[in-house]
């Protein structure tokens, strides 16, 4: 019995889109960013960028957030082929789960093997300010809490197993990489690992989230990047992510305080250099084999599978 492919999430449907970029770009993509809210300047720092408007891959979906430009660049950094996605797709803007994720399975179709996964997140630990980056460690995922997940319905054996682990999802070795980048960098005050969780927005929290979600150890809480990287694990990808702490999230009930994508937009502008200057030193540090930059093959195949 074939898997559900109402949302186009299936091999075949994927094809299309895996064909289409294949067309596009000269060899094998390695690593596959996503861009969060504002964090689309990180695709700057690629050589020689190929630019693939959204609109015109088939079955892609489109961006219709502030600070999400919808184009897939494919570029080098430190001779490591690297393809980023300036725009990333939220549950709040009515695509399905898997239709936001499926950019994820058509990056493994390329020949991705790292996911960075980045998003602006509020913060919810007392002690971050904003600005701060946090390396995601570990995630709670509330929409999975009641069935919501990209994975939900039969599962496609192509990509990966029925059930899977999702401890350790967080690469620990990167981010030890990524501390240590930091600290050259003179972040490390700034830099922190911790708790990511995911809520469906598009609403901030209430003061009385926040406070629940201080009571589970959650350090910063955002409306991404989970269900992403769920489909990553799912097909074998290494995950790597960070938040940009962006506003400090309010849990006092009398606080004049209201965040707003605006501010979140001109935390993110403020570190812009900061940021590429990160993940480009994060990337050159990953010790992926530049000589392994294979040519794009025509089939649409998974390597792990013959
Ligand atoms: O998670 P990213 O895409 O960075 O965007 C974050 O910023 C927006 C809220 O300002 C929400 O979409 C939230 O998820
Ligand atoms: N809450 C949820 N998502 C966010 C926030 C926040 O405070 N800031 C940026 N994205």
């Amino acid at each position: 019995m074939a898997p559900i492919d109402e949302d186009g999430f299936s091999l075949t449907h994927l094809q299309k889109a895996t064909s289409y970029i294949k067309g596009k770009i000269p060899s094998s993509p390695r690593i596959l960013i996503i861009c969060g809210s504002g964090l689309g300047i990180l695709a700057d720092s690629l050589q020689s960028p190929i630019v693939i408007p959204y609109g015109d891959i088939p079955n892609f979906p489109e961006s219709t957030i502030k600070g999400h430009s919808g184009q897939l660049v494919f570029g080098t950094i430190s001779g490591i082929n690297v393809l980023c996605m300036k725009g990333r797709f939220h549950y709040y803007e009515g695509h399905s789960l898997k239709k936001i994720t499926s950019p994820v399975r058509i990056a493994k179709l390329l020949g991705v093997e790292l996911l960075i996964i980045t998003n602006a997140a509020g913060g919810v630990n007392q002690k971050y300010k904003v600005g701060d980056i946090m390396l995601i460690k570990d995630h709670i995922n509330f929409l999975g809490f009641a069935g919501t997940h990209p994975l939900r319905g039969l599962n496609d054996d192509d990509f990966g197993d029925r059930f899977f682990p999702v401890n350790r999802s967080y690469d620990k070795n990167i981010r030890k990489i990524a501390v240590e980048i930091g600290q050259s960098l003179g972040i490390g005050p700034n830099l922190h690992e911790g708790v990511y969780a995911m809520v469906g927005g598009p609403n901030y929290e209430s003061p009385s989230e926040v406070r629940a979600l201080r009571t589970l150890n959650v350090d910063a809480v955002g409306m991404s990047t989970i269900p992403e990287v769920l489909v990553a694990k799912h097909c074998g990808l290494k995950v790597f992510g960070f938040s940009l702490i962006t506003n400090e999230c309010v849990a006092d009930y009398d606080s004049e305080k209201q965040p707003n994508h605006e501010e979140v937009l001109a935390a993110v502008n403020s570190r812009t250099q900061q940021l590429k200057d990160f993940v480009i030193k994060v990337i050159e540090k990953c010790n992926f084999n530049v000589s392994k930059n294979e040519n794009i093959s025509s089939d649409v195949k998974l390597s792990n599978k013959t």
